[in-house]
Protein backbone atom coordinates (compact mmCIF):
# COMPACT_ATOMS: atom_id res chain seq x y z
CA UNK A 1 0.00 0.00 0.00
CA UNK A 2 2.73 2.22 1.23
CA UNK A 3 4.75 1.38 -1.84
CA UNK A 4 1.58 2.28 -4.39
CA UNK A 5 1.24 5.80 -2.48
CA UNK A 6 4.96 6.55 -3.30
CA UNK A 7 4.43 5.33 -6.87
CA UNK A 8 1.70 7.44 -6.93
CA UNK A 9 3.53 11.11 -5.35
CA UNK A 10 6.40 9.74 -7.83
CA UNK A 11 4.19 10.29 -10.74
CA UNK A 12 2.87 13.36 -10.12
CA UNK A 13 6.16 14.80 -9.80
CA UNK A 14 7.84 13.24 -12.53
CA UNK A 15 5.81 13.57 -15.27
CA UNK A 16 5.60 17.73 -14.83
CA UNK A 17 9.31 18.10 -14.69
CA UNK A 18 9.71 15.25 -17.25
CA UNK A 19 7.51 17.62 -19.72
CA UNK A 20 9.63 20.24 -18.25
CA UNK A 21 13.11 18.61 -19.49
CA UNK A 22 11.04 18.07 -22.90
CA UNK A 23 10.49 21.33 -23.34
CA UNK A 24 12.94 22.87 -22.50
CA UNK A 25 14.92 21.16 -25.48
CA UNK A 26 12.50 21.68 -27.62
CA UNK A 27 11.11 24.82 -27.35
CA UNK A 28 12.14 27.53 -30.22
CA UNK A 29 12.76 30.50 -31.02
CA UNK A 30 14.99 30.05 -27.71
CA UNK A 31 14.88 32.76 -25.15
CA UNK A 32 16.97 36.09 -25.56
CA UNK A 33 18.02 39.67 -23.58
CA UNK A 34 16.84 42.77 -25.96
CA UNK A 35 19.07 45.39 -23.98
CA UNK A 36 17.70 49.39 -24.39
CA UNK A 37 19.98 50.91 -22.39
CA UNK A 38 22.02 53.71 -25.07
CA UNK A 39 19.50 51.99 -27.79
CA UNK A 40 17.08 53.52 -30.40
CA UNK A 41 13.36 52.82 -28.66
CA UNK A 42 10.83 54.07 -31.72
CA UNK A 43 7.62 54.36 -30.38
CA UNK A 44 4.00 55.34 -32.10
CA UNK A 45 1.26 57.04 -30.36
CA UNK A 46 4.05 57.98 -27.67
CA UNK A 47 2.70 61.82 -27.37
CA UNK A 48 -0.30 60.31 -25.11
CA UNK A 49 -1.33 57.38 -22.83
CA UNK A 50 0.62 54.46 -22.90
CA UNK A 51 2.78 55.33 -25.87
CA UNK A 52 3.83 58.28 -23.36
CA UNK A 53 4.00 56.24 -20.77
CA UNK A 54 6.52 54.00 -22.69
CA UNK A 55 8.48 56.95 -23.72
CA UNK A 56 9.15 58.08 -20.42
CA UNK A 57 10.03 54.52 -18.94
CA UNK A 58 12.66 53.58 -22.13
CA UNK A 59 14.00 57.88 -21.67
CA UNK A 60 14.68 57.04 -17.61
CA UNK A 61 16.20 53.55 -18.67
CA UNK A 62 18.79 55.20 -20.84
CA UNK A 63 17.59 54.41 -24.30
CA UNK A 64 17.57 57.15 -26.84
CA UNK A 65 13.78 57.43 -27.70
CA UNK A 66 11.92 58.63 -30.62
CA UNK A 67 7.80 59.50 -30.46
CA UNK A 68 5.95 59.38 -33.49
CA UNK A 69 2.46 61.06 -33.59
CA UNK A 70 0.42 63.42 -35.95
CA UNK A 71 -0.58 66.23 -33.43
CA UNK A 72 2.39 68.78 -33.11
CA UNK A 73 1.34 70.42 -30.18
CA UNK A 74 1.11 67.21 -28.10
CA UNK A 75 4.34 65.79 -29.00
CA UNK A 76 6.27 69.23 -28.29
CA UNK A 77 4.29 68.66 -25.22
CA UNK A 78 5.07 65.10 -24.47
CA UNK A 79 8.60 66.29 -25.14
CA UNK A 80 9.04 68.87 -22.98
CA UNK A 81 8.05 66.89 -19.90
CA UNK A 82 10.40 63.55 -20.51
CA UNK A 83 13.39 66.87 -20.89
CA UNK A 84 12.08 68.10 -17.26
CA UNK A 85 11.45 64.65 -16.02
CA UNK A 86 14.53 62.62 -16.54
CA UNK A 87 16.92 65.67 -18.54
CA UNK A 88 16.47 63.21 -21.70
CA UNK A 89 16.04 65.08 -25.05
CA UNK A 90 13.24 63.00 -27.14
CA UNK A 91 12.90 63.10 -30.78
CA UNK A 92 9.64 63.44 -32.36
CA UNK A 93 7.83 63.05 -35.93
CA UNK A 94 4.52 64.36 -36.62
CA UNK A 95 3.01 61.53 -39.21
CA UNK A 96 -0.37 60.09 -40.16
CA UNK A 97 0.43 56.17 -39.44
CA UNK A 98 -2.35 55.64 -42.56
CA UNK A 99 0.37 57.67 -45.19
CA UNK A 100 2.93 55.03 -46.17
CA UNK A 101 5.03 57.25 -47.77
CA UNK A 102 5.75 59.68 -44.94
CA UNK A 103 6.27 56.93 -42.22
CA UNK A 104 9.39 55.45 -44.35
CA UNK A 105 10.34 59.31 -44.83
CA UNK A 106 10.04 59.73 -41.28
CA UNK A 107 12.29 56.48 -40.41
CA UNK A 108 14.85 57.25 -42.87
CA UNK A 109 15.24 60.20 -41.40
CA UNK A 110 15.29 58.71 -37.98
CA UNK A 111 18.85 57.08 -36.53
CA UNK A 112 18.93 53.43 -37.10
CA UNK A 113 15.63 52.13 -34.86
CA UNK A 114 16.57 49.08 -32.51
CA UNK A 115 13.61 48.75 -31.21
CA UNK A 116 9.95 49.72 -32.73
CA UNK A 117 6.76 49.90 -30.65
CA UNK A 118 3.83 50.12 -32.67
CA UNK A 119 1.54 51.37 -30.31
CA UNK A 120 -1.01 53.80 -32.20
CA UNK A 121 -4.09 53.07 -31.94
CA UNK A 122 -7.98 54.13 -31.89
CA UNK A 123 -11.38 52.61 -30.40
CA UNK A 124 -14.54 53.83 -31.03
CA UNK A 125 -16.68 50.85 -29.13
CA UNK A 126 -20.12 50.91 -30.89
CA UNK A 127 -22.53 48.13 -31.73
CA UNK A 128 -21.56 47.17 -35.66
CA UNK A 129 -25.02 47.56 -36.85
CA UNK A 130 -24.84 51.06 -35.68
CA UNK A 131 -21.15 51.70 -37.04
CA UNK A 132 -20.27 53.74 -39.92
CA UNK A 133 -18.23 51.76 -42.50
CA UNK A 134 -15.81 54.85 -42.79
CA UNK A 135 -15.29 54.51 -38.60
CA UNK A 136 -14.36 50.52 -39.37
CA UNK A 137 -12.06 51.63 -41.67
CA UNK A 138 -10.12 54.45 -39.55
CA UNK A 139 -9.61 51.61 -36.71
CA UNK A 140 -8.69 49.03 -39.37
CA UNK A 141 -6.14 51.90 -41.08
CA UNK A 142 -4.61 53.06 -38.00
CA UNK A 143 -4.43 50.43 -36.51
CA UNK A 144 -3.58 47.28 -38.60
CA UNK A 145 -2.22 48.93 -42.12
CA UNK A 146 -0.85 52.05 -39.87
CA UNK A 147 1.45 48.92 -38.43
CA UNK A 148 2.16 47.35 -41.59
CA UNK A 149 3.88 50.27 -42.87
CA UNK A 150 5.81 51.04 -39.78
CA UNK A 151 7.35 47.23 -40.11
CA UNK A 152 7.80 48.06 -43.78
CA UNK A 153 9.58 51.31 -43.64
CA UNK A 154 11.70 49.49 -40.76
CA UNK A 155 12.52 46.33 -41.91
CA UNK A 156 15.16 46.90 -44.74
CA UNK A 157 17.66 48.35 -42.57
CA UNK A 158 17.09 46.56 -39.44
CA UNK A 159 17.80 43.46 -41.72
CA UNK A 160 20.42 44.93 -43.24
CA UNK A 161 22.51 46.48 -40.17
CA UNK A 162 25.49 44.03 -39.46
CA UNK A 163 27.08 45.76 -36.57
CA UNK A 164 23.85 45.59 -33.76
CA UNK A 165 21.93 43.45 -31.05
CA UNK A 166 19.31 41.97 -31.07
CA UNK A 167 16.41 44.22 -32.19
CA UNK A 168 12.29 43.89 -30.86
CA UNK A 169 9.29 44.93 -32.84
CA UNK A 170 6.50 45.18 -30.77
CA UNK A 171 3.18 45.73 -31.29
CA UNK A 172 0.31 46.91 -29.15
CA UNK A 173 -2.76 44.75 -28.79
CA UNK A 174 -5.05 44.56 -26.55
CA UNK A 175 -7.54 42.00 -23.91
CA UNK A 176 -9.77 43.10 -27.19
CA UNK A 177 -7.01 41.09 -29.50
CA UNK A 178 -7.54 38.00 -27.68
CA UNK A 179 -11.50 37.57 -27.15
CA UNK A 180 -14.13 39.63 -29.21
CA UNK A 181 -16.13 41.95 -26.64
CA UNK A 182 -19.84 43.83 -27.10
CA UNK A 183 -19.02 46.76 -29.02
CA UNK A 184 -15.83 46.16 -30.34
CA UNK A 185 -16.31 44.12 -33.68
CA UNK A 186 -13.56 46.87 -35.65
CA UNK A 187 -11.45 47.35 -33.02
CA UNK A 188 -10.89 43.60 -31.90
CA UNK A 189 -10.89 42.57 -35.95
CA UNK A 190 -7.83 45.37 -36.42
CA UNK A 191 -6.20 43.47 -32.94
CA UNK A 192 -6.63 39.88 -33.49
CA UNK A 193 -5.16 41.06 -37.04
CA UNK A 194 -1.68 41.82 -35.32
CA UNK A 195 -1.46 38.34 -33.82
CA UNK A 196 -1.37 36.82 -37.81
CA UNK A 197 1.15 39.27 -38.47
CA UNK A 198 3.04 38.92 -35.92
CA UNK A 199 3.22 35.27 -35.53
CA UNK A 200 4.29 34.80 -39.65
CA UNK A 201 6.43 37.89 -39.30
CA UNK A 202 8.48 35.93 -36.26
CA UNK A 203 9.21 32.97 -38.47
CA UNK A 204 10.27 35.42 -41.05
CA UNK A 205 13.04 37.52 -39.28
CA UNK A 206 14.12 35.05 -36.79
CA UNK A 207 17.18 34.68 -38.88
CA UNK A 208 18.03 38.23 -38.50
CA UNK A 209 17.77 37.75 -34.76
CA UNK A 210 14.51 39.95 -34.73
CA UNK A 211 12.21 39.63 -31.98
CA UNK A 212 8.36 40.08 -31.66
CA UNK A 213 5.99 40.76 -28.77
CA UNK A 214 3.13 41.62 -28.62
CA UNK A 215 1.59 43.20 -25.95
CA UNK A 216 -2.99 42.74 -24.27
CA UNK A 217 -3.26 45.63 -21.84
CA UNK A 218 -6.97 45.72 -20.16
CA UNK A 219 -8.66 48.93 -20.10
CA UNK A 220 -5.68 51.43 -18.98
CA UNK A 221 -6.10 55.26 -17.83
CA UNK A 222 -5.44 56.88 -20.81
CA UNK A 223 -6.76 60.46 -22.24
CA UNK A 224 -7.73 57.85 -25.22
CA UNK A 225 -9.92 56.21 -22.69
CA UNK A 226 -11.66 58.99 -21.33
CA UNK A 227 -12.37 60.04 -24.53
CA UNK A 228 -14.15 56.68 -25.36
CA UNK A 229 -15.72 56.13 -22.28
CA UNK A 230 -17.96 59.22 -23.24
CA UNK A 231 -19.61 57.21 -25.87
CA UNK A 232 -18.63 53.69 -25.16
CA UNK A 233 -22.06 51.20 -24.67
CA UNK A 234 -22.43 50.26 -21.07
CA UNK A 235 -22.59 46.78 -21.52
CA UNK A 236 -19.00 47.62 -23.17
CA UNK A 237 -17.88 48.85 -19.91
CA UNK A 238 -19.69 45.92 -17.97
CA UNK A 239 -17.61 42.84 -20.08
CA UNK A 240 -14.57 44.87 -20.33
CA UNK A 241 -14.85 45.43 -16.26
CA UNK A 242 -13.97 41.50 -15.93
CA UNK A 243 -10.49 42.52 -16.08
CA UNK A 244 -9.36 45.28 -13.64
CA UNK A 245 -8.29 48.50 -15.30
CA UNK A 246 -4.64 49.67 -14.91
CA UNK A 247 -2.69 52.65 -15.48
CA UNK A 248 -0.51 53.57 -18.19
CA UNK A 249 2.58 53.63 -16.17
CA UNK A 250 2.16 50.37 -15.04
CA UNK A 251 1.18 48.72 -18.56
CA UNK A 252 4.22 50.63 -19.84
CA UNK A 253 6.57 48.56 -17.17
CA UNK A 254 5.12 45.17 -18.06
CA UNK A 255 5.31 45.78 -21.61
CA UNK A 256 9.35 46.87 -21.28
CA UNK A 257 10.20 44.42 -19.34
CA UNK A 258 8.27 41.96 -21.42
CA UNK A 259 10.10 43.24 -24.55
CA UNK A 260 13.48 43.52 -22.94
CA UNK A 261 12.92 39.75 -21.91
CA UNK A 262 11.92 38.84 -25.55
CA UNK A 263 8.42 37.37 -24.85
CA UNK A 264 6.08 37.07 -27.83
CA UNK A 265 3.21 37.51 -25.63
CA UNK A 266 2.82 40.32 -22.52
CA UNK A 267 -0.10 40.36 -20.48
CA UNK A 268 -0.34 43.05 -18.25
CA UNK A 269 -2.34 42.10 -15.29
CA UNK A 270 -3.37 38.81 -13.72
CA UNK A 271 -7.10 38.23 -15.52
CA UNK A 272 -4.55 39.05 -18.99
CA UNK A 273 -2.45 36.21 -17.97
CA UNK A 274 -5.47 33.84 -17.23
CA UNK A 275 -6.77 35.00 -20.76
CA UNK A 276 -3.24 34.64 -22.33
CA UNK A 277 -2.93 30.85 -20.93
CA UNK A 278 -6.59 30.43 -22.54
CA UNK A 279 -5.68 31.77 -25.72
CA UNK A 280 -2.50 30.63 -26.17
CA UNK A 281 -3.19 28.89 -29.66
CA UNK A 282 -0.18 28.25 -31.30
CA UNK A 283 1.89 31.21 -30.68
CA UNK A 284 5.62 31.11 -29.80
CA UNK A 285 6.65 30.56 -25.96
CA UNK A 286 10.44 30.95 -25.19
CA UNK A 287 9.79 30.56 -21.33
CA UNK A 288 10.01 26.55 -20.54
CA UNK A 289 8.06 27.46 -17.03
CA UNK A 290 5.59 29.23 -19.00
CA UNK A 291 5.18 26.61 -21.69
CA UNK A 292 4.25 23.99 -18.87
CA UNK A 293 1.83 26.13 -16.90
CA UNK A 294 0.00 26.58 -20.72
CA UNK A 295 0.18 23.06 -21.32
CA UNK A 296 -1.14 22.32 -17.48
CA UNK A 297 -3.78 25.17 -17.17
CA UNK A 298 -5.24 25.33 -21.21
CA UNK A 299 -8.01 22.73 -20.50
CA UNK A 300 -9.05 24.00 -16.94
CA UNK A 301 -9.12 27.50 -18.19
CA UNK A 302 -11.22 26.66 -21.16
CA UNK A 303 -13.92 25.58 -18.28
CA UNK A 304 -13.34 28.49 -16.22
CA UNK A 305 -13.72 30.28 -19.70
CA UNK A 306 -17.39 29.01 -20.45
CA UNK A 307 -18.17 30.67 -17.02
CA UNK A 308 -17.07 33.98 -18.19
CA UNK A 309 -19.09 33.82 -21.32
CA UNK A 310 -22.36 32.40 -19.31
CA UNK A 311 -21.98 35.67 -17.56
CA UNK A 312 -21.41 38.09 -19.97
CA UNK A 313 -24.22 36.90 -22.17
CA UNK A 314 -26.80 37.08 -18.98
CA UNK A 315 -25.72 40.40 -19.09
CA UNK A 316 -26.04 41.19 -22.30
CA UNK A 317 -29.85 39.38 -22.13
CA UNK A 318 -30.74 41.79 -19.00
CA UNK A 319 -29.15 44.50 -20.32
CA UNK A 320 -31.95 43.74 -23.47
CA UNK A 321 -34.81 43.17 -21.46
CA UNK A 322 -34.25 46.50 -20.00
CA UNK A 323 -34.11 48.05 -23.30
CA UNK A 324 -37.30 46.54 -24.35
CA UNK A 325 -39.34 47.56 -21.11
CA UNK A 326 -37.88 51.82 -21.37
N1 LIG B 1 -6.34 52.73 -22.99
C1 LIG B 1 -6.81 51.49 -23.04
O1 LIG B 1 -7.78 51.14 -22.34
C2 LIG B 1 -6.17 50.48 -23.91
C3 LIG B 1 -5.40 50.83 -25.01
N2 LIG B 1 -4.85 49.86 -25.82
C4 LIG B 1 -4.06 50.21 -26.98
O2 LIG B 1 -2.94 50.97 -26.57
C5 LIG B 1 -2.60 51.92 -27.58
C6 LIG B 1 -2.52 53.30 -26.97
O3 LIG B 1 -3.75 53.63 -26.38
P1 LIG B 1 -3.94 54.90 -25.45
O4 LIG B 1 -2.67 55.27 -24.83
O5 LIG B 1 -5.12 54.64 -24.61
O6 LIG B 1 -4.36 55.98 -26.56
P2 LIG B 1 -4.35 57.59 -26.61
O7 LIG B 1 -5.56 57.97 -27.38
O8 LIG B 1 -4.16 58.17 -25.26
O9 LIG B 1 -3.05 57.85 -27.51
C7 LIG B 1 -3.02 57.42 -28.83
C8 LIG B 1 -1.73 57.85 -29.48
O10 LIG B 1 -1.73 57.40 -30.85
C9 LIG B 1 -1.52 58.50 -31.71
N3 LIG B 1 -2.21 58.29 -32.98
C10 LIG B 1 -3.54 58.09 -33.17
N4 LIG B 1 -3.82 57.98 -34.47
C11 LIG B 1 -2.65 58.10 -35.14
C12 LIG B 1 -2.29 58.08 -36.51
N5 LIG B 1 -3.21 57.94 -37.48
N6 LIG B 1 -0.98 58.23 -36.84
C13 LIG B 1 -0.06 58.40 -35.89
N7 LIG B 1 -0.34 58.43 -34.57
C14 LIG B 1 -1.62 58.29 -34.19
C15 LIG B 1 -2.06 59.69 -30.91
O11 LIG B 1 -1.56 60.95 -31.32
P3 LIG B 1 -2.30 61.88 -32.43
O12 LIG B 1 -3.77 61.82 -32.15
O13 LIG B 1 -1.69 63.22 -32.27
O14 LIG B 1 -1.95 61.27 -33.74
C16 LIG B 1 -1.58 59.35 -29.52
O15 LIG B 1 -0.21 59.68 -29.39
C17 LIG B 1 -3.65 51.78 -28.67
O16 LIG B 1 -3.15 50.96 -29.69
C18 LIG B 1 -4.81 51.10 -27.96
O17 LIG B 1 -5.59 50.36 -28.85
C19 LIG B 1 -5.01 48.53 -25.53
C20 LIG B 1 -5.75 48.14 -24.46
C21 LIG B 1 -6.38 49.08 -23.58
C1 LIG C 1 -10.07 32.02 -18.41
C2 LIG C 1 -10.43 33.24 -18.95
C3 LIG C 1 -10.09 34.48 -18.19
C4 LIG C 1 -10.76 35.58 -18.85
C5 LIG C 1 -10.58 36.96 -18.36
C6 LIG C 1 -11.26 37.77 -19.40
C7 LIG C 1 -11.25 39.21 -19.26
C8 LIG C 1 -11.59 39.82 -20.60
C9 LIG C 1 -11.81 41.27 -20.56
C10 LIG C 1 -11.67 41.90 -21.90
C11 LIG C 1 -11.43 43.36 -21.76
C12 LIG C 1 -11.18 44.06 -23.05
C13 LIG C 1 -10.66 45.44 -22.76
C14 LIG C 1 -10.28 46.17 -23.99
C15 LIG C 1 -9.62 47.47 -23.65
C16 LIG C 1 -9.35 48.28 -24.83
O1 LIG C 1 -8.59 47.94 -25.68
C17 LIG C 1 -10.14 49.53 -24.94
N1 LIG C 1 -10.17 50.27 -23.72
C18 LIG C 1 -9.67 50.39 -26.02
O2 LIG C 1 -8.59 51.04 -25.63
Amino acid sequence: MASMYFLFLLSILIIPVLILVILTIILKPRTTKIPIKGRHVFITGGSSGIGYALAHEAASQGARVSILARNVDKLEEACNSIRLSTGIDVSVFSVDVRNFDDVKKAINEADPIDVLICNQGVFIPEEFNKQEVDTIKFMMDVNLMGTFHLIKAVLPSMKSRKDRGPCSIALMSSQAGQVGIYGYAAYAASKFGLRGLAESLQQEVISDNIHISLIFPPDTETPGLAEENKTKPEITSIIAASSGAKKADEVAITALNGIKSGSFIIPCNFDGLLLSLATAGMSPQRSPAMALLEVATTSILRFVGFFYLWNWYASIEKWNAQKIRT
